[in-house]
């Protein structure tokens, strides 16, 4: 969400976001709205003045006086209740707008309409070079007695997913190496829910606009989050926080629940998109300046490609074009990781920075050092996205005989092992 006097005072480049963004909103409209509410506002002010100068009169006045006074009083009561109605409904919908008015993206972002306009920065890490036919990560888990799809598909339905055995403590070992990873530069560990009210989506801006991509609960007001960032974003909601307090920084582990409605036909094969997975989170909640949160935001995307180095994974970093950063980001980098099997870089990380548009709509403030009440800046990352992650992972890592090779930073999260599975 973004200032309304900012949005007064700068029509031209909000609705100049929109239009690069492809958010459909009017924004003459929205000021029209505006400029009516404060009319109605100004109306209702100068009423209430003139009632309240009439009040004041009426202990003074003659017998012969009063009536016509109390009269008066009655009938600006009954004016000003006649536009309450009004007044309401302009509030009602000029909030709902507010909320749908995106930000505006950093000068440094491409124009584009879809990702197939996003711009590669940067690629690292050598590509594989496989002296034996690569299995892609279905059948390697399938060859390894790691997977169910059949089973876990007639109980769970599509994009399902089951691990067995070693893969297991592979799953469980990424997570934990990128908590650690992230404690270890100075993240705060969270475990946290998946479950959050309404206005927790808002807050994050995954509301309005993303309803269908998340799942509810019958006869219940909670829903599941895709993402830790939606209910993380909302924990200091409302609240007064002190500089000192900042920057707050969480390594926030959840499951992750997404419909994937839209995506139908995409990806239905194996697990890179399925309806419930596991994801560290990086959060960070800084100080109003867009120098300090460009900061953070190399910081965040620094420790993405740190982990990944240390998984001895190839990837590449794109910047993301207007048309694929969604309506709340100043400036957004996806991570992609080499997949083998495809001989393409699939996404495994999305970098974010918000500037104040999630603070505004989520209420979070501090203090600044001249005591002034203002909205922070927020920005995600992901750390680690499982199962997605167990893609390159196992497809870059496989030998000719089927096992899998473990990074040596992985390896004292699996008991010190250098190899898992049995040769195939
Ligand atoms: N349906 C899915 N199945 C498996 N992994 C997914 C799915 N959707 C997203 N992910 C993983 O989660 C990562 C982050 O998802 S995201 O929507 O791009 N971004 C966010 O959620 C941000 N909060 C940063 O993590 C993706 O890069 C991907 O690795």
């Amino acid at each position: 969400m973004l200032d309304l006097k900012f949005i007064r005072e700068n029509a031209g480049a909000v609705r100049h976001a929109a239009q690069v963004k492809g958010v459909d909103i009017d924004i003459d409209d929205l000021l029209r709205v505006d400029r009516e509410l404060v009319d109605l506002k100004q109306r209702v002010e100068a009423m209430q003045a003139e009632r309240n100068a009439n009040a004041k009169l009426v202990p003074k006045a003659s017998p012969e006086e009063r009536p016509a006074l109390i009269q008066k009083g009655k009938d600006l009561a009954e004016e000003i209740r006649g536009l309450e109605p009004a007044l309401r409904a302009h509030e009602d919908s000029l909030k709902v707008m507010l909320l749908r008015v995106p930000n505006i993206p950093h000068p440094s972002v491409p124009v584009g309409k879809d990702d197939s306009e996003n711009v590669e920065l940067r690629r690292e890490g050598t590509l594989p070079e496989f002296d034996f036919t690569p299995l892609d990560h279905v059948d390697l888990l399938e060859k390894q007695g790691w997977s169910d799809p059949e089973r876990v598909a007639r109980v769970s339905g599509s994009r399902s997913y089951l691990l067995k055995g070693e893969a297991v403590m592979l799953e469980m070992a990424v997570l934990m190496f990128a908590m650690d990873f992230l404690a270890g530069r100075g993240f705060t560990p969270l475990s946290t829910t998946a479950l959050a009210r309404p206005d927790a989506f808002v807050g994050s801006g995954h509301f309005p606009g993303g309803e269908d991509q998340v799942y509810k609960i019958e006869g219940d007001e909670l829903m599941l989050a895709g993402t830790a960032e939606v209910p993380v974003n909302s924990l200091y909601a409302g609240e007064q926080l002190s500089l000192d307090q900042l920057p707050v920084t969480f390594a926030a582990i959840s499951a992750a629940f997404r419909s994937e409605a839209g995506s139908a036909g995409r990806d239905v094969r194996g697990l890179i998109r399925v309806h419930e997975f596991r994801k560290v989170e990086q959060y960070v909640l800084c100080e109003a300046s867009e120098e300090v949160g460009l900061e953070w935001f190399a910081k965040i995307l620094g420790n993405a490609e740190a982990l990944l180095a240390a998984l001895e994974l190839p990837y590449r970093v794109v910047q993301n074009c207007t048309g694929d950063m969604g309506a709340g980001k100043v400036l957004m980098y996806d991570i992609e990781t080499w997949v083998p099997s495809e001989q393409v870089y699939r996404e495994t990380h999305s970098c974010s920075y918000l500037g104040d548009w999630q603070a505004r709509r989520t209420g979070l403030r501090y203090r600044d050092a001249g005591g002034k009440l203002v909205f922070a800046h927020t920005l995600n990352n992901t750390g680690v996205a499982a199962p997605r992650i167990l893609v390159p992972l196992l497809e870059n890592h496989q030998q000719a005989d089927g096992t899998i090779r473990i990074p040596a930073a992985l390896r004292p999260y699996l008991g010190g092992k250098e190899v898992i599975g049995q040769p195939v």
